[in-house]
Order: C-alpha cells, then sequence, then structure tokens
C-alpha cells in the first residue's frame, strides 16, 4: 500500500526512527527468535521480532497510558511502514508494554488549547494511523491487555483479530459522546462494519465501554481468555491467519476493506478541516477541559 507518512519534515527529523531500545539493545533476544534476533524499535514503540515465525510484536510503551500523542503516532507509523516493508515479516501483533492499559486513546492534549495548524497536523496522523493499519497487508492482531477506549478502539478494531484480556477492569468502546465530542465518521463506519447498525448507533450514543463478557457478546472483540493468556493465544491465531497463502488473503482483506477506507480516502482535507473547525469551537474546549479535570480530580 501505498501511503505517504504525512507529517512535518520536522516532526519526522525529531524522532530517531529505529534507535536501539534502551535494554533491549543491550542483549536481550526477542521472545523465541532463537540467538542474535534482537528487539529493535523506537523510544515509545518497542517490536520484538521472530524472524522465523514470519511474526512482529509490537508493544506500545507511552506511559503512564498510551495516549495517542503526535510523537507517538509517528513512531508507531514508522514501525508499522518499516514491518510493511520487510518481506521477513506475514503478521504483526500490537499489545501494551503499559500494564493494565492497552491505550487511552487519542492524546487530549494534542486537541485541547492547540493552534489550528497543529490540530490539523496531528488529525492527519491519526488518519494516517488508521489507514496503515486498517488496509496492512500483514496479518494485525490485537492483544489487548488493558482498557481501550475511543482512539484506542479504533486501533483495536482495525485490528484482523482481536484477543481481550478477562479483566473486569478493562473495557472497549467509542466513549467519544461522554467526553462531549463526536466519533467522525470513519470510526463509526469501522465499530458499524464489526458490530452491526444497531448496535453500533447504541454503543456510539451512549458511549458504551464493553467489559469483557458483553464486549465479546457484542462481538467488538472475537476472544476474551485469562490475562495470561493474551500473547500465547495471540500467537495461535496469528498461526491460523498464516496458513493462508498471503495473496488471497490480502486481496480478501482490501477487497472487504477499501470501501471503507476509500470514504476517508476521497475527503482527508475536508475532514481534516472538519475535524480543525470541530475542536476549535469554544463549547468543545470546555467539554474537553471539563472532562480533563474530571480526569485530575479523580487522582483525589
Ligand atoms: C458536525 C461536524 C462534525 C465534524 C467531526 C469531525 C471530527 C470529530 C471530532 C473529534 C474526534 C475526536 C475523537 C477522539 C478520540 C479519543 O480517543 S479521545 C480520548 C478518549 N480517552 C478517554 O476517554 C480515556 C481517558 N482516560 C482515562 O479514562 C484514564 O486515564 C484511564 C485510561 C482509565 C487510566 O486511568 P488511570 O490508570 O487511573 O490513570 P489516570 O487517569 O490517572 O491518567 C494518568 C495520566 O494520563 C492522563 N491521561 C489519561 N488519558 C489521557 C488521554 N486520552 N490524553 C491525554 N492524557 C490522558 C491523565 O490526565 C493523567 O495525567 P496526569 O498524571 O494527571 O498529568
Amino acid at each position: 500500500m501505498a501511503l505517504t507518512v504525512g507529517l512535518r519534515p520536522l516532526t519526522r527529523a525529531l524522532l530517531r526512527p529505529w534507535a536501539r531500545v534502551p535494554g533491549a539493545a543491550l542483549g536481550r533476544p526477542a521472545a523465541g527468535s532463537g540467538d542474535g534476533v534482537r528487539c529493535f524499535g523506537s523510544p515509545r514503540v518497542l517490536v520484538e521480532p521472530d524472524p522465523a515465525a514470519g511474526v512482529a510484536v509490537m508493544k506500545m510503551r507511552n506511559p503512564p497510558v498510551n495516549s495517542l500523542s503526535l510523537e507517538f503516532l509517528t513512531e508507531l507509523l514508522i514501525s508499522l511502514e518499516k514491518l510493511e516493508n520487510d518481506k521477513t515479516f506475514r503478521g504483526i501483533i500490537i499489545t501494551s508494554d503499559c500494564p493494565g492499559i492497552f491505550s487511552a486513546g487519542l492524546d487530549l492534549l494534542e486537541m485541547y488549547g492547540r493552534d489550528p495548524a497543529h490540530c490539523a497536523e496531528y488529525w492527519k496522523a491519526v488518519q494516517e494511523l488508521w489507514l496503515r493499519v486498517y488496509l496492512s497487508n500483514l496479518v494485525v492482531i490485537g492483544a489487548i491487555n488493558g482498557i481501550s477506549p475511543a482512539g484506542g478502539c479504533l486501533l483495536s478494531l482495525s485490528c484482523d483479530y482481536r484477543v481481550l484480556a478477562n479483566n473486569p477492569k478493562y473495557a472497549i468502546g467509542l466513549n467519544e459522546t461522554l467526553l462531549g465530542i463526536i466519533a467522525p465518521f470513519w470510526f463509526k463506519d469501522v465499530l458499524v462494519n464489526t458490530i452491526g447498525h444497531r448496535a453500533a448507533e447504541r454503543a456510539l450514543q451512549l458511549g458504551f465501554l464493553f467489559p469483557p463478557s458483553d464486549a465479546l457478546q457484542v462481538g467488538i472483540v472475537d476472544q476474551v481468555v485469562p490475562e495470561d493468556q493474551v500473547q500465547s493465544t495471540a500467537r495461535s491465531v496469528m498461526a491460523q491467519w498464516l496458513a493462508i497463502p498471503d495473496h488471497a488473503r490480502q486481496l480478501t482483506k482490501n477487497l472487504v476493506r477499501k470501501p471503507t477506507a476509500d470514504r476517508l480516502l476521497q475527503q482527508r482535507d475536508a475532514d481534516i478541516q472538519n475535524f480543525v473547525r470541530f475542536i476549535s469551537r469554544d463549547s468543545i474546549q470546555k467539554s474537553l477541559h471539563v472532562y480533563l479535570e474530571k480526569l485530575k480530580q479523580k487522582k483525589g
């Protein structure tokens, strides 16, 4: 897929793609990879390659909550692009390195009190990550080992298969309305594609965050397993998906997903402008302020 990572050169230059990860670089072999295979990545994205299996585990580590900041999105994009272009890999497992949190979703501080140019750049990166994961030629499996609201849920929904840890503290869903904001049409489309129109209508309006048993029942995840089996289950599922010839699976995936992606691809700039207009409204900025204050107060 020929997507450009449409971020300002400055943003990219600020990052150090493929910087060796401290600790990982110091000789920690990737799990199951045998001698000589080392983890790599960037400060916020740890990649554990298993070349023999053709699989890489991508661990998000942007503590405390893996919020999708511009820098984090950029690093994720660079990792994905690199894996996509490396013929060694046929599948990736996306998971979290932050205990109890898969991803807290979009970084609210990228949308609150920012100027329009920044919001536009941020939204372009959000679009880019979605398109890259959703249309990836690789098999993408989400090993969801923590709470996964809003943008975290979108990332999960963009995987080919989702395994959620069975922990009552974890929940997944598009909860935007609870923040006084709305899920854009392409978030909505992916949810409708996954759980159906009626269930999505209720979930979106009420901002449902589904705990594991409800998540499985509504179909927002494919499997719920004990927490200590999330990674091994993702691996077994990956083996099933990799048993299918790549070209047939990729063409089929494209057939199913392209119409949804095209809806955004045909109006990316308009979508950015809509976002910037919407998020810049005083009323929306106030809602974000109130929500951020609530998060602070929760701490006591
Ligand atoms: C009509 C025209 C329409 C046009 C429409 C166009 C576009 C649509 C417009 C907008 C679309 C926006 C889509 C938005 C998507 C999103 O993803 S919004 C983010 C949603 N996320 C959440 O609601 C999660 C919020 N966080 C939490 O609930 C909790 O933090 C937690 C994840 C459950 C973790 O709890 P806990 O472990 O107790 O940690 P803390 O709450 O103490 O958090 C630690 C610090 O992290 C900060 N933080 C948490 N989440 C975020 C976040 N998403 N962004 C930034 N920062 C976050 C939190 O404030 C704490 O910070 P401090 O330590 O206090 O500094």
